[in-house]
């Protein structure tokens, strides 16, 4: 039996927001540098204040391998939380990947990395280490509460949170809406008498 975070990994984000009613995605303009990347992690969070990184590197030391980091940069666009030189430490030290409300910078040799980095764009700024921040505490990120431990997916769509206390139940109502996705999509490529039908079922409602 597979663990529930590898299972949480094959389902589209898609369909894990619809088992959280859309209640725990983070901003849409958190998006993955490379469109192909999919993850899925335990969270370990980071608070960093605007322009200090300190805490991003304290999270590196600490986090255990296939953890990812999520880290509330207040959503700043201007200082780098960090570039590739301390993404590529991460990587290396087997953490599974980054979610940052904020930027990065080195965008190029991030992609290079083929590690799956979500945040909300690139600047050429980097943070000072002034040793700040907080790490492994509850967050909010991308406008949404994280606590350490909860379950984050990203892929193409944006990230979503999973609650860890509820993860077991949305696994099971994220699975059946999957199923649903997949009945539907047999249902486009079928006859458009079928599709009519589906319509007024829906439209009579
Ligand atoms: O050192 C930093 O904080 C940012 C940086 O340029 C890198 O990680 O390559």
């Amino acid at each position: 039996m597979k663990d529930i975070v590898s299972l949480f990994q094959e389902i589209p984000t898609t369909c894990i927001s619809d088992a959280l009613q859309g209640m725990n995605n983070l901003d849409p303009g958190i998006k993955p540098l490379k469109e192909q990347y999919r993850v899925a992690g335990r969270a370990f969070t980071v608070k960093m204040p605007v322009g200090d990184n300190h805490a991003v590197l304290r999270a590196i030391s600490e986090a255990k391998p296939d953890d990812i980091l999520v880290i509330d940069a207040k959503g700043d666009t201007y200082r780098a939380v960090a570039g590739d030189f301390v993404v590529g430490m991460a990587q290396t030290l087997g953490i599974k990947g980054f979610v940052v409300d904020g930027v990065i910078r080195d965008i190029h040799g991030i992609r290079e990395l083929n590690y799956p980095v979500f945040c909300k764009g690139t600047t050429v700024a980097a943070s000072g280490i002034a040793g700040g921040g907080e790490i492994n505490v509850p967050i909010s990120c991308g406008g949404v509460s994280i606590q350490p431990g909860d379950i984050i997916v990203g892929d193409v769509d944006g990230v979503v949170v999973v609650p860890k206390d509820i993860e077991t139940t949305i696994l099971h109502k994220a699975l059946d809406k999957l199923k649903m996705d997949q009945e539907r999509e047999e249902l486009v490529s079928g006859d458009q008498e079928a599709i009519r039908k589906h319509l007024d079922s829906i439209l009579s409602k």
